[in-house]
């Protein structure tokens, strides 16, 4: 690379960082699943004290929505066994967010005692799934998490739905938008405030997206809707502009593009959050998040897991910022 051309993406990137720190007006929310989503299908176990510091991380690059456990079963997914230690040491920060996904009503009460002000259900859109994540029916499963719903509302928790494999399923293969339509449908019925549309293993593209949409939108308002999208087969940033293009406000992702489920064979990790911040701001959309704080955040849990990072936009800018050799300076820098 020439000199010049060094110049001009360090003012580029100057720039970028500029307006990620001065905008003031959040258009998009950012739902961080990093911790939970991220971490699950992680195989050798990641200590309390390194979720709890990713945590913290998240939070201070601006992030006010961090899944950050999981409560369900420790037979089903040992690296979320910690959650409780996790949910009462992290440091709360005021106007975050720390939900935590249960799978029923023993999961709930676990989370009530660890003082979290909302949970997450997530029903399969797949009855393959449903048995291999839940090991129950779609019916049996809604039937829980419904359990789950009355009691939280009745506490004056926040719940949010997610279905999962929105799209296409590991064993049942492609999923009917209508299918998906009627369980968001129930998950509203239920007091669900957002729903979370999850391509659980990828397979969406602009195409399959645009006509869930359109299935979707007629149960959903655009607002009461999340994207949630996995990268396996690269396409989570071009299903993202298309459910964008439906007025959806809030997005799910993954710091480092962390994830996977251990029940969804091929299902690889989740969009990046660097690269989804990075792509809102060339649309223009404010985030509220810095950048190069969200960056530090990153390459801390993937050095912690010894893999070089999922996302793309790390990795580029990750290699300028060792020339300049100071996150901070690049941070506060001005155009
Ligand atoms: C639902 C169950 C529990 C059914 O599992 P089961 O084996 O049918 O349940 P069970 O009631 O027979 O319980 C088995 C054992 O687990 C215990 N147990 C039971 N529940 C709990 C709990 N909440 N907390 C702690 N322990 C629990 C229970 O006490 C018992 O212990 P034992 O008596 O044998 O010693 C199980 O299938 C499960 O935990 N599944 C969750 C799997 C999971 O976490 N998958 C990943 C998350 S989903 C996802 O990633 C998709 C999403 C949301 O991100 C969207 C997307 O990406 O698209």
């Amino acid at each position: 690379m020439t000199h010049v051309t060094k110049t001009m993406n360090s003012k580029l990137l100057k720039s970028l960082i500029h307006r990620s720190l001065s905008t003031t007006v959040p258009q998009i929310r950012i739902y961080e699943v990093g911790p939970r989503d991220g971490l699950q299908n992680e195989s050798k176990f990641v200590p309390t004290e390194i979720k709890i510091e990713l945590i913290n991380k998240l939070a201070a690059a601006g992030i006010k929505d961090i899944e950050s456990a999981s409560f369900v079963s420790p037979k089903w997914v040992k690296q979320m066994s910690d959650g409780v230690d996790v949910m009462k040491n992290v440091p709360r920060v005021p106007g975050v967010n720390y939900p935590v996904l249960v799978p029923n009503l023993k999961g709930y009460e676990t989370a009530k005692q660890c003082n979290v002000e909302e949970v997450a259900i997530f029903p399969a859109g797949s009855e393959g799934f449903s048995q291999k994540n839940l090991n129950c029916s779609v019916e049996e499963g809604l039937k829980r998490f419904k359990l789950v719903a009355d009691q939280a509302v009745k506490d004056g928790l926040r719940v949010r739905g997610y279905v999962s494999c929105v799209v296409g399923c590991p064993y049942d293969g492609p999923i009917h938008p209508k299918t998906i339509a009627k369980i968001t449908e129930q998950l509203f019925e239920m007091g669900c405030y957002e729903v979370s549309l999850g391509d659980t293993i990828g397979v969406g593209t602009a195409g399959s997206v645009r006509r869930l949409m359109r299935e979707v939108l007629t149960v959903a308002k655009p607002e009461q809707l999340a994207l949630h999208f996995h990268d396996t087969y690269g396409q989570a940033l071009s299903n993202l502009l298309a459910g964008l293009e439906f007025d959806v406000k809030t997005v799910d992702s993954s710091i480092s593009g962390l994830g996977g489920c251990p029940y969804a064979r091929g299902a690889s990790g989740n969009l990046a959050t660097e690269d989804l911040v990075y792509f809102l701001y060339g649309l223009g959309l404010n985030t509220h998040i810095d950048l190069v704080k969200l960056i530090e955040a990153g390459r801390y849990i993937s050095n912690y897991l010894g893999k070089p990072t999922e996302s793309k936009v790390n990795r580029a800018i990750g290699d300028r910022l060792k020339n300049h050799n100071d996150i901070a300076k690049m941070a506060s820098c001005d155009v």
